[in-house]
């Protein structure tokens, strides 16, 4: 078993976005990540649904798995997943309606995912871990690529883990930012099941060896 692994297109090179998603998905990468950002609940502004919309078009196998960076993401929930995302992720920050956001998510057909960031503790979502397909731990506060590794939020990733097994559920736990070979190694024993990798997976290098080496690094078994 290995991490699934998570490409962001945020660093990818967006004049031959075609070819850089089908370098991740032939390297055997099984998530497409696609950051939306507001310039509002995060200081950069990204792309909209129609990138949702092409990439699903494009005839990409890939699960496309898209992080709401945005204020009020009950807004656009619905618009996302008609434009063709599979699993959809919410901050628990952004809205004072978290359940409502997810419930909009699941009736719409998509995979719920809640989001924290750094600064907020696992208990804060401990009410609708019932009802999500996947919690992302913002591993670098959101809003750019190439940011550093925080290691204390590897604790979280354990607590979540360690919820799942006493509540018997049975979502993903999902890390982002600052993830490359090394980094994801604690992260992954701790109980990550999906890895997003930006800047380490699209630095104009090879994208498709790093893909390979964050699976290499991640092919042991953890209980
Ligand atoms: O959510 C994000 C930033 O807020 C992104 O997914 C970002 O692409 C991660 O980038 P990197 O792997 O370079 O840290």
């Amino acid at each position: 078993m290995s991490v699934i692994v998570a490409p962001s297109i945020l660093a990818a090179d967006y004049l031959n976005l075609g070819e850089q998603i089908k370098l991740v998905e032939n390297a055997g990468a099984k998530y497409l990540h696609i950051d939306i950002m507001d310039g509002d609940f995060v200081p950069s502004i990204s792309y909209g649904p129609d990138w949702v919309k092409q990439i699903k078009a494009s005839g990409s196998k890939l699960t496309l798995d898209v992080h709401l960076m945005v204020n009020h993401p009950e807004k656009i929930v619905d618009t996302f997943a008609e434009a063709g995302a599979d699993i959809i992720g919410v901050h628990v920050e952004a809205t004072p309606h978290i359940h409502r956001a997810l419930q909009m998510i699941k009736n719409a057909g998509a995979r719920a995912e809640v989001v924290i960031n750094p600064g907020t503790p696992v208990a804060l979502i401990e009410p609708v871990l019932y009802m999500v397909d996947q919690v992302l731990v913002m591993t670098v506060n959101p809003g750019f690529g190439g940011q550093k590794f925080l290691p204390e939020e590897i604790e979280k990733v354990a607590q979540l883990r360690d919820y799942k097994k006493s509540h018997g559920l049975n979502f993903d736990i999902e890390i982002d930012g600052g993830v490359n070979d090394k980094t994801i190694v604690e992260a992954y024993k701790a109980g990550t099941t999906v890895a997003v990798a930006g800047s380490y997976v699209y630095d104009k290098v090879d994208p498709a060896a790093k893909v390979k080496k964050l699976i290499e690094a991640t092919d042991f078994e953890v209980d």
